[in-house]
């Protein structure tokens, strides 16, 4: 479980995330949701332990994700918004790397690389060196390397944003997959389609705050909008910038 505690990030005067205070039940698929710029990278670099909290906390299981995020990082597979692998390491070698820093022992490791490899169908350019690979290889490969260890927190920063349609219903599948298991799943994106298809529930954040927490018709009820999530979102992000205002 995900637990929000009136999670902040200021930088001077500026609230990149304010007063943010919501939790994600076991098991849950949750979207969060919103424009370019509201603080959605800023929120997952909190639960990361990259980005002090400046008020507030986040906590998974239980660890606080700035005091505790060796622990954290035991539990959870993270899917930056851009995933950077060293330029002149093979894809192969890579899912090694990480299956090692996870602690597993090296046949253990080369055992889980393969299978991320086949379960992405990167096994083409297993032995190619990341600097070559697309941007959609480089997601896949990037979300094999937080799957490696079977975590059961997924949080995915925009995972499917600047992939093709194959690709896209691939990783959308993966995670489809994933949630089966009973992995709980935290996806920023502000894709509304894959929101949608994938989240039992989401929140929408809007310069720094979030404006609206429920499931798609809950979030759909309490806009009094009969439209799609995209009108939804439209709507409540255009109010939420005049009262934000
Ligand atoms: N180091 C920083 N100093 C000042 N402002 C920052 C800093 N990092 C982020 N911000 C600001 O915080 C706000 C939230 O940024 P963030 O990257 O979290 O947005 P986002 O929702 O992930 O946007 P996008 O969908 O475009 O990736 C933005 O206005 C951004 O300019």
């Amino acid at each position: 479980m995900i637990e929000f505690q009136q999670l902040t990030k200021s930088y001077g005067s500026f609230d990149a995330v304010k007063n943010l205070s919501m939790q994600v039940g076991r098991g849950e698929v949750f979207g969060f949701l919103g424009p370019n710029g509201a603080g959605k990278t800023t929120t997952i670099r909190m639960m990361m332990g990259i980005l002090v909290p400046t008020f507030g906390r986040v906590l998974i299981h239980g660890h606080d994700c700035h005091l505790d995020p060796a622990e954290v990082k035991r539990h959870v597979g993270y899917l930056p918004d851009i995933p950077i692998f060293y330029d002149f390491l093979r894809g192969r070698e890579i899912l090694q790397f990480v299956a090692e820093m996870h602690g597993f022992p090296k046949a253990d490791a080369r055992a889980r690389a393969a299978r991320m490899l086949d379960a992405f169908d990167l096994d083409d350019e297993a032995e190619e060196f990341a600097v070559n690979y697309s941007l959609g290889m480089k997601k896949k490969l990037g979300l094999a390397c937080a799957l490696i260890h079977e975590p059961s927190v997924l949080i995915l920063d925009e995972p499917i944003n600047g992939l093709d349609p194959r690709s896209t219903r691939d990783v959308n599948e993966r995670l489809l997959a994933e949630a089966a298991r009973g992995t709980t799943i935290f996806v920023s994106t502000h894709l509304l389609d894959m929101a949608e298809k994938l989240c039992d529930r989401v929140g929408i954040i809007h310069r720094g705050a979030l404006v609206s927490t429920g499931s798609v018709d809950e979030v759909r009820a309490a806009a009094a909008s009969t439209g799609s999530l995209e009108d939804v979102f439209l709507k409540m992000t255009d109010e939420a910038a005049g009262t934000l205002r």
